[in-house]
């Protein structure tokens, strides 16, 4: 096993692509889409589990591992990889959008964010320093910098200042990642909605050099128009023979937008949080499990959808263990929705390598339109 990291572009249709990142625990086949395993597990679901839907990368993250178990012990249990028992790459978030979305008693300097932990109030640091080191502890193969989203709508000096201190903290970033021969460090474009301050956050990025590139900033409340308007310029922005990640995003259909904006990664929370409030996405829409029309509904969800809640269970079976809530429940749905996300992806993958994704695209908004869900 070669002890690097590269990514191959092979086929674009438009502006999207598909491609393949190699790492020394795998490759991964892109435009990928990457379930999140926030506190070292993809909730509901067993590892081998989330691998048999395809996944071939999984999401960790520093600040939940920080607080518990914390990453010194994860590190002396051998890393993440053998903790939850995943081989398979694993790529982790630096921390700063969880601190300002999820602790409290938060100070934020040109050093970094101090906070309280939302588990037990203890204090805790959160610099591009400390993420790179708690990442490093953890042993994912996907790095991200340590980074400022700033939270929209917000005038655009605000966005300049913070886009700013992320690059200065991109630059720290990569001068505390060292050299690690099969590890990656992704930058994390900023700059909100504006093409310019996104040319200078792109520009600035490199100009420090990454292995990747990652357009955050967005899936903050702006809406699908204003993100696919930011998503027709930004990717554009960002080297060609890079991997490029849309951070946080999203429902199906963002999901195919930003495929077909040229993003090559993505993840989000949407499929497994909905798997456990019973919203369930199938190829004709969403399905609310939880309605009582389904009480007596002998059918499968998707009667072409190759996992185990469609292929061994009835709406009706799966409408009572919601209702019920038994544990079956969120884990049927869950391994449902991450299986239809990644049959999205293969979709994709496929229709970019024929030259077909538009075809492609438009039979994927026609299924959704078609009714009777
Ligand atoms: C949901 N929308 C959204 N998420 C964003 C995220 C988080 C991506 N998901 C991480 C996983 C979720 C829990 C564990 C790891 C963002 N992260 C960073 N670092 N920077 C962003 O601009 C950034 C922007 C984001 N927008």
């Amino acid at each position: 096993m070669k002890n690097t990291f590269s990514f191959e572009l092979q086929k674009t249709d438009g502006a999207a692509r598909t491609g393949v990142i190699r790492t020394p625990r795998g490759e991964v086949r892109t435009p990928a889409f990457m379930p999140v395993g926030t506190a070292a597990t993809v909730k509901a679901m067993m590892p081998e589990s989330v691998a048999e839907t395809g996944a071939d990368i999984l999401l960790g993250n520093t600040y939940h591992l920080m607080l518990r178990p914390t990453a010194e012990r994860i590190d002396r249990l051998g890393g993440l990889h053998r903790f939850m028992n995943w081989d398979r790459p694993i790529l982790t978030d630096s921390g700063g959008f969880q601190v300002m979305s999820l602790s409290g008693l938060r100070k934020l300097t040109e050093d970094g964010v101090t906070f309280k932990s939302h588990i037990d109030g203890s204090k805790h640091v959160l610099s591009p320093e400390t993420s790179m080191e708690i990442q490093r502890l953890l042993g994912s193969d996907i790095v991200m910098c340590f980074d400022e989203c700033p939270a929209l709508p917000a005038d655009k000096s605000r966005i300049a200042d913070s886009m700013r201190l992320s690059m200065r903290w991109a630059d720290r970033s990569r001068a505390a990642f060292g050299d690690r021969p099969g590890h990656a460090l992704f930058g994390i474009q900023q700059g909100g909605l504006e093409e310019d301050l996104r040319a200078e956050s792109a520009e600035a990025l490199q100009q420090i050099g990454f292995e990747g590139y990652a357009v955050g900033g967005l899936a903050v409340g702006e809406g699908q128009e204003a993100m696919f308007g930011c998503l027709d310029f930004a990717p554009g922005q960002l080297p060609v023979d890079k991997p490029r990640y849309l951070m946080g995003v999203g429902k199906p259909d963002d999901i195919v937008g930003a495929v077909k904006r040229g993003i090559d990664m993505m993840d989000c929370v949407l499929p497994s949080r909905s798997g456990r409030t019973g919203q369930v996405f199938t190829r004709h829409g969403v399905v609310n499990i939880k309605n009582a029309r389904h009480a007596d509904d002998p059918r499968p969800l998707d009667d072409t959808c190759r996992c185990p809640a469609c292929r061994n269970y009835s709406r009706a079976y799966l409408h009572h263990v919601f209702r019920s809530q038994e544990m079956i429940s969120g884990m049927l749905l869950t391994w449902h929705n991450l299986t239809y996300f990644q049959d999205i992806m293969q979709g994709m993958r496929a229709a970019i390598a024929a030259g077909t994704f538009d075809a492609w695209e438009a039979d994927f908004h026609a299924g959704r339109a078609a009714g009777d869900i």
